[in-house]
Formats: C-alpha cells, structure tokens, sequence
C-alpha cells in the first residue's frame, strides 16, 4: 500500500514529489521500498503533506480489504463460511489490520480478530470499540495448533508488524508466527510479511515463506 500511496498522494496535482529508488524486486509492475525508503514516505505524508495517522490508517485497512476481496473472493472460498483470522500486532501495522477487518465484514467476510498486544492509546482503543460494535469477534487465545487454524478459517490477515519491525522476534509473537509457518490456508501480509527482515527481496515472501 506504501506503493500506492507514492503513486496516489506524493505524486498528485503537478505537487514536487520525491524520488524514492526503485528496489531490485517487482513483481507484477509493484516496486518495492526499503524500510529507510518507506520511513521517510511516512514522514512526509505526515510532515509535509499534514495527513493524520487516523486519515492513512483507514486508507490502508481499506486499500488492503479491497485488495483481499480482489485477490481472495469470498466465492473462491471452500467453506461455507468466509471466516478471515485477521492477527494484529503491537504498531501501526496491527492498525491496519483492525480498519481492514472492520471493511472486510462489510464486504461480507466473517473476520475474528487476534490481538494479544495492545497499545493503551485512544486511536486503538477506538479502533477495537468499532470493530465490537459490528460484531467482530476477538479471540482470548490464538490456536497453538496449525490445524486449527486451517479447519476454522479460509485466510490469515498477518498485520503484525510493518516497516519497524526490527531484531530478533519476541513473544508472545514467536510462537504466533511458528504456528502460521505450518498452515496451509493463505496468508495475506498487510504491508510486509511479519518477522523478516526488512530489505527489498523479503517483500516477495511471507511468514511461511511463499509468495502472495
Ligand atoms: N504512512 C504510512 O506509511 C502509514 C503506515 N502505516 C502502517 O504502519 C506500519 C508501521 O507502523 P509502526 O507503528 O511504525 O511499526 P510496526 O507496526 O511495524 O510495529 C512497531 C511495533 O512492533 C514492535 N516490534 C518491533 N520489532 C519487534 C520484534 N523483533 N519483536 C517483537 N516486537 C517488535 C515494537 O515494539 P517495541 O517494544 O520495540 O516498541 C513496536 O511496538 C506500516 O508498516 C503500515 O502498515 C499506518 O497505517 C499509518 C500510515
């Protein structure tokens, strides 16, 4: 969505607009950034160009429901029930994963939320009340087994870290992405793959290491 975002804001109107270097890897005409890259689009956006984090939080949840319902149609699912486990991690990132649950129950998926870490700041807490209100529900435990997880839901949202992520993953977020690694219903990364390093070619793959 940081491409879109480049294509769509910072490069609008005949407005001056930065040049960010291309990375080595493309994949279907997308370029991706590095995480310097993708920081300092951040700060512009918010410096610049005075957007607010909550105006470019729900631009990415919504850029990314569509983007699922386009990739991953609810009529392309097995199971009777579109049930979407979307898992949210501690930063912006996992904000970006509750805007997209609540737009993907619009869009008539069945979303249940896994967010074990949560920041006690007003724009979350706000977040987690919308959410609530339609009927998302939030799970008290994420299923240590794999199988679970695929028997339960057609597709894993992994919104649980983007561009700050850094070092070596630490609980309770380990585990969770150990889990993810062994199942075999799809994962779609909101913005990056979770618990990679964060240089061009990791954006091609995610936590079970496949390309979306
Ligand atoms: N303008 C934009 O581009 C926008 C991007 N958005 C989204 O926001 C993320 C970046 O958000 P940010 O809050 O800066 O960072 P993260 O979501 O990646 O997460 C930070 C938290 O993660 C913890 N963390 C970092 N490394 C680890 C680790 N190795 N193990 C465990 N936890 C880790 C970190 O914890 P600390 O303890 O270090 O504080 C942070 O809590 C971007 O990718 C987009 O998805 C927004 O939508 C706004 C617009």
């Amino acid at each position: 969505d940081t491409c879109a975002r480049i294509a769509g804001v910072t490069g609008g109107g005949g407005a001056p607009c930065r040049k960010y270097r291309a990375g080595p890897d493309m994949a279907g005409g997308l370029k991706y950034l590095s995480q310097e890259e993708a920081q300092a689009v951040d700060e512009e956006l918010f410096n610049e160009y005075k957007f607010s984090v909550d105006q470019l939080m729900e631009l990415a949840g919504l850029s990314c429901a569509t983007a699922i319902a386009k990739a991953y149609p609810i009529s392309s699912f097995t199971s009777n029930l579109p049930s979407v486990l979307v898992v949210c991690g501690p930063g912006n990132n996992g904000g970006d994963g509750l805007v997209c649950a609540r737009h993907l129950k619009l869009f008539g998926y069945e979303p249940a939320i896994f967010y074990p870490k949560q920041p006690n700041k007003t724009l979350f807490e706000n977040l987690c009340t919308q959410c609530r209100k339609m009927d998302i529900p939030f799970l008290p435990e994420f299923p240590q087994e794999a199988e679970v997880i695929d028997g339960a839901y057609s597709l894993v949202i992994d919104a649980i870290f983007g561009f700050s992520f850094k070092g070596a993953v630490r609980e309770p977020f380990g585990s969770i992405l150990n889990t993810l690694k062994q199942i075999t219903i799809p994962i779609a990364s909101v913005d990056i793959p979770s618990g990679k390093p964060i240089f061009c070619s990791a954006a091609a793959t995610n936590p079970r290491n496949e390309g979306l």
